[in-house]
């Protein structure tokens, strides 16, 4: 694209800016309730809904404190909401088989959030580190993270979710081959229309900490993730791995972490055109909110701003735990 643009004082682009109502006509980008994913965090751990410490305002819920928050983010026009588990560190294995407990609190959870609030739409993680004795996404051998046995149970854990009544599946695991395996499995098993978000472009971030807090995963997890989370200096591997993913039968993808991230949202967004999505993460949030904490940003004001920023770098989507207080802005309630 050319700007066309005369020599000033012809071209004088602050017209545009003067008021609200032409700032509304001459805006590129807008942000809807309907963009947002809102991941929460469910356990059978503790009897009350307990804050996070480091992500102010973010819980984990009971099972009934999950259906209550389903509820609440249908109303405020939520389309999807994101479960991460807890687990209780006895159930916590070196085999990981709690993953595809059809009874696991996922899959309980699931179930009741169908019920009570069949309207939205549920997403769930795959991927073995809320159930692995080491913390780690995959099995671990000799120190190594076990690429094809992995594969194997993120699939039994992704038929286990299906059974459940999961709308998308999103594979956080950073495994080769899980996409088209667990396609597979789904198309065989009769869930053809069970979705897949794949964490397609996702890095060996810092900014994770305050959810591996959330899931209980931090005490376990021994070393890093950097033998199958993506280098953060890497851009083209970022599009070989989306590229990847949609052949094997991804229907979306993500790039995660989000703001750090946004010169790969375009880059995806432009090269495929598919449904985009960003995971705002926890560290992005714990920053925020303890800047605003100390007085230091005003909370709704970067809050609608980084969500923004996902829309303009290309994304239809944004995961967030900003969601229901964005959502809240966003129907001025
Ligand atoms: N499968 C792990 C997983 N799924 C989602 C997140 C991070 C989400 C966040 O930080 O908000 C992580 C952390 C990790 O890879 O260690």
């Amino acid at each position: 694209m050319t700007p066309i643009l005369p020599p000033f004082p012809h071209s004088r682009l602050r017209r545009l800016r003067r008021t609200p109502a032409l700032r509304d006509l001459a805006q590129e980008n807008r942000l809807s309730v309907k963009d947002l994913i809102w991941p929460i965090f469910i356990t059978d751990v503790a009897g009350a809904d307990v804050e996070v410490p480091s992500m102010p305002g973010v819980f984990r819920h009971t099972l009934e404190g999950a259906v209550r928050a389903a509820e609440g983010a249908a109303r405020l026009g939520i389309p999807a909401i994101c479960l991460f588990p807890y687990t209780d560190p006895a159930v916590k294995t070196e085999g990981c088989e709690e993953a595809w407990n059809p009874e696991n609190i996922t899959n309980r959870v699931i179930r009741a959030i169908k019920a009570a609030v069949p309207e939205i739409a549920i997403m769930t993680d795959i991927a073995l580190d809320p159930y692995n004795a080491n913390g780690h996404d995959g099995l671990v051998r000799d120190g190594e993270i076990i690429n094809d046995e992995t594969v194997e149970c993120l699939v039994r854990m992704a038929i286990a979710q299906a059974d459940a009544g999961a709308d998308i599946l999103g594979p956080s695991d950073m495994m080769d081959g899980r996409i088209g395996a667990m396609r597979a499995a789904l198309e065989a098993s009769g869930h053809r229309d069970v979705t897949i978000l794949s964490y397609a472009a996702k890095y060996a971030s810092g900014f994770y900490g305050p959810f591996r807090d959330a899931v209980g995963a931090s005490g376990a997890l021994k070393g890093d993730k950097k033998t199958y989370q993506m280098n953060p200096a890497n851009a083209d591997e970022a599009i070989r791995l989306v590229a990847r993913d949609l052949a094997e039968g991804a229907d979306m993808v993500m790039v995660k972490p989000g703001m750090p991230y946004l010169d790969i949202c375009r880059r995806v967004k432009d090269q495929f055109g598919v449904p985009t999505y960003a995971y705002q993460v926890s560290g992005e949030y714990a920053m925020a909110m303890a800047a605003v904490q100390n007085g230091w940003l005003d909370h709704d004001q970067i809050m609608m701003e980084s969500l923004m920023s996902f829309r303009r770098a290309g994304c239809d989507g944004v995961l967030t735990y900003f969601a229901p207080k964005a959502a809240k802005l966003l129907a001025n309630l």
